[in-house]
């Protein structure tokens, strides 16, 4: 019953156990799936960016440059200026997102500009670009830090080219701005989620661009970040996951570093925000499986204390059985037995004797039957009292028991002081050999009757013998000759046998 539970108990700990390690698993591959995915949404985007804002600043050089050539073979007399600005207005509408282009003299004076509207000073000779094309020779272009545009007052960034003179001395810059809010009208239409961010920083770790736009971050420089003190160093492109300096947002970005102008472009996605829909799928998936586990357990319980309760039933019912058994036997045993000799009763007797007949019929064997009488019984009683009488009858019946001892006979009391013996496979001549005996024996248990001419106790055996075929059927007759042989054993004298002369 225990070991029943038992099992039952760990086949539920090991569907429990297994079904927790499916889970698990489960929620991890999905995990790294959603990771895999996002890093690879994030690493196209940053190439798709990075390429986009490649191309507007290609054009922006490309215009720049062919302003410059265009400048310094002229020259900056009036004249021409007045021709170049012509040019410069037809070629307006190449780059939407130009904010201005402005040729500035050498000493940072303005010669032309494509929009007139100027706030703060004219002289723009203190602009980082300036300065860096003045003490500069190269005439590469230079992407400059963000600046507030002194056109329209919104942030721009600058990409500039130094101006020579036909001695190749610095003659002035060539500088077009393009509009960070076009940047961030592009970003703004990519789906990153809300805590996403898009950002273009400058080979040397400053910030240019950052969608979201937060003006107190342009121009920050973060060269000292991870992207620039280590993974920069190792690739040109990459993921990564940071905590970011200017939101404290845990993200995922991925870094894409321009091969032509060094600039480095990174998309991140807010990790709580990307594994959102890992984490509600995995609730959801634990949910069931708790469900279903559930369920497992509470049918497992019913069914571990159905299996329980039914075999303490059943131990219960076959302890009853046991019982019941045992006391059906002794019933049968006390239905069958004589209370005060311990022989079987009249009852067993009747029973038995048809039964022990119908075996020597069919073993074509010869019956036996002896009917004892204590002799002068009345008297004993009479004399010695009743008590003493059933003392009596017990002592002969032990005698009988033993003097028959080891055959198949069945010794039973027949009733008051008279006791019968079947002899099955028992001819006349053998039952008389046991009636002697017997009446020898009895004579030797010298049981003291002072009123028997005996002066002791002593019985009369009437012996009735027949074949099992013969008898078959008159087991009652069998009875009566011997009653009858009985009868003439007392009238004979008593303590001695007499056999029956009837025939079957
Ligand atoms: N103590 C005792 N006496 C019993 C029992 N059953 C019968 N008796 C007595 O047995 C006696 C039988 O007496 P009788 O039938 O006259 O026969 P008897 O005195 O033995 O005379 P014979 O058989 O002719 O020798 C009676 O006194 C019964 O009371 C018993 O269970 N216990």
């Amino acid at each position: 019953m225990k070991k029943e539970f038992f099992i039952g108990l760990t086949i539920l700990a090991v569907v429990f156990f297994v079904m927790s390690i499916i889970l698990s698993i489960n929620i991890w591959i999905t995990r790294v799936q959603t990771i895999n995915d996002l890093n690879t949404n994030v690493s196209n985007l940053s190439h798709t960016l990075n390429l986009y804002s490649e191309g507007i600043i290609r054009q922006g050089e490309m215009f720049i440059d062919d302003l410059s050539d265009i400048t310094e073979i002229y020259g900056e007399e009036k004249n021409n200026i007045t021709n170049i600005r012509k040019i410069l207005t037809s070629q307006n509408e190449l780059l939407e997102q130009i904010n201005n282009v402005v040729i500035y003299d050498v000493n940072g004076n303005k010669l032309i500009a494509l929009h007139e509207r100027i706030y703060g000073r004219v002289n723009s000779a203190d602009r980082f670009f300036f300065v860096y094309h003045q003490n500069n020779t190269s005439k590469k272009i230079f992407i400059g830090p963000p600046v507030v545009s002194r056109t329209n007052g919104k942030w721009v960034i600058t990409i500039s080219r130094r101006l020579e003179d036909h001695q190749g001395r610095f003659a002035g810059v060539a500088v077009l701005t393009l509009s960070i809010e076009n940047f961030l009208e592009a970003f703004g239409k990519i789906d990153i989620g809300h805590a996403g961010a898009i950002a273009l920083t400058s080979e040397s770790g400053i910030l240019l661009i950052r969608y979201p736009f937060d003006e107190k971050n342009i121009g920050r420089v973060i060269s000292d970040s991870p992207l620039f003190t280590t993974y920069l160093k190792n690739s040109d492109s990459g993921t990564a996951r940071s905590v970011s300096r200017f939101d404290n947002i845990q993200r995922m970005y991925a870094f894409q570093k321009n091969k032509r102008y060094g600039f480095v472009t990174t998309v991140a996605v807010s990790l709580d925000e990307g594994m959102l829909p890992w984490k509600k799928q995995s609730e959801i998936l634990i949910v069931i499986v708790v469900f279903l586990m559930g369920g497992a357990i509470t049918s497992g319980y019913f069914l571990l204390r159905d299996i329980y309760q039914r075999a303490r039933s059943h131990h219960e019912l076959s302890k009853t059985t046991e019982s019941l058994m045992t006391a059906n036997k002794k019933l049968s045993a006390m239905a069958a037995e004589d209370s005060l000799t311990g022989l079987a009763n009249r009852r067993k007797f009747d029973e038995a004797l048809p039964h022990e007949v119908l075996q020597c019929a069919v073993n074509n064997h010869s019956i036996s039957l002896m009917l004892i009488d204590i002799d002068y019984f009345k008297k004993y009683n009479d004399n010695y009292g009743h008590l003493a009488g059933d003392d009596c009858l017990r002592q002969v019946a032990t005698s009988i028991k033993k003097t028959v001892k080891g055959s198949s006979a069945l010794v039973a009391r027949y009733g008051g002081e008279e006791f019968v013996v079947i002899l099955p496979a028992t001819d006349l001549i053998a039952a008389e050999k046991e009636a002697q005996k017997l009446i020898q024996n009895i004579c030797q248990e010298n049981i003291c009757h002072e009123y028997s001419p005996f002066g002791i106790v002593t019985v009369s055996i009437g012996i009735a013998s027949g074949h099992g075929l013969a008898v078959k059927g008159k087991e009652r007759k069998l009875i009566e000759f011997a009653d009858d042989a009985l009868y003439r054993a007392k009238y004979a004298g008593r303590n001695g046998f007499f056999s029956s002369t009837h025939l079957f």
